[in-house]
């Protein structure tokens, strides 16, 4: 449904994207593992054409995403962004209900969006406060709430569990890996959480210097050999060398 193929992107001399070749079939849930600044987010901006790639193309339906192509793909697409962006002058459920406002009447969309918000544990009485009133995980759960509230058949999400509490980020990972097995839509997952990655992934890609270092299921994750993937997945600390850990010492 998703395919990259040699997709690559610089941002003046610092090369993001060095040829990714990534694919997404219909109903599958790919979780993109890979440490900071390796060009997870740049590479769902430019799936999406928020940034344009320098080389490589990106297809959609099997068709080479023309603005045309793309105008469509988004009628039907959901995203949960890493800072949440929420319309900071609109109340919390005109957020959820946005896209909803343009084909039914607001109070059909405002019950959809009280609806959605239990979905991700925020009771009604959320539903009228501004966004700069909420802590960042609830930000991030309106936020969720708002990438599902029009039932789309395929959804980003950037870093869906950062800044929740463990037993929070659980029910979000089942809410994400519900709306995959029980609506089918098709789903990419940016995350660092490893309790995420098993919970979400049908496969999992690991990212690294631009390209794809690995792919495979949760299963072949545990019993890869490739030391960075191993490292990443047990959290082994990076060496920073010599002057790491100085402030220990006082
Ligand atoms: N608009 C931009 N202009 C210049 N550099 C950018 C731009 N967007 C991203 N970058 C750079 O591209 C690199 C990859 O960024 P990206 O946000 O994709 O990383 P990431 O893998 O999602 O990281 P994290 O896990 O920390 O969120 C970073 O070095 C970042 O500074």
């Amino acid at each position: 449904m998703i395919e990259t193929r040699g997709l690559s992107k610089s941002f003046g001399a610092h090369k993001v994207l060095d040829g990714v070749h990534l694919g997404v079939a219909r109903g599958e849930s790919l979780v993109v593992i890979g440490g900071s600044g390796t060009g997870k987010s740049v590479l769902l901006r430019t799936i999406l054409g928020l940034e344009s790639a320098d080389a490589g193309e990106v297809l959609l339906d099997g068709e080479a995403a023309s603005p045309a192509v793309r105008a469509r793909f988004m009628r039907d697409f959901g995203m949960l962004f890493q800072n949440a962006a929420l319309f900071d002058s609109l109340p919390v459920w005109r957020n959820v209900a946005f896209r909803l406002l343009r084909v039914m009447p607001a109070r059909q969309a405002r019950a959809r969006a009280v609806e959605r918000l239990a979905r991700v544990g925020l009771g009604p009485e959320v539903a009228d406060r501004m966004p700069a009133d909420l802590s960042g995980g609830m930000r991030k759960r309106v936020g969720l709430a708002r990438a599902i509230a029009a039932d789309p058949s395929v959804i980003f999400f950037d870093e869906p569990t950062t800044g929740l509490d463990p037993q929070r980020a659980a029910a979000i990972n089942l809410l994400i890996r519900g709306i995959v097995t029980e609506a089918g839509a098709t789903a990419i997952t940016i995350t660092h959480d490893m309790t995420s990655v098993r919970t979400i992934a049908d496969r999992v890609a690991l990212l690294d210097q631009g390209r794809v270092r690995w792919q495979g299921s949760v299963a072949q994750m545990d019993e890869a050999f490739d030391p960075m993937l191993r490292a990443f997945v047990r959290g082994e600390p990076l060496d920073w060398g010599p002057l790491a850990g100085q402030g220990r010492q006082g």
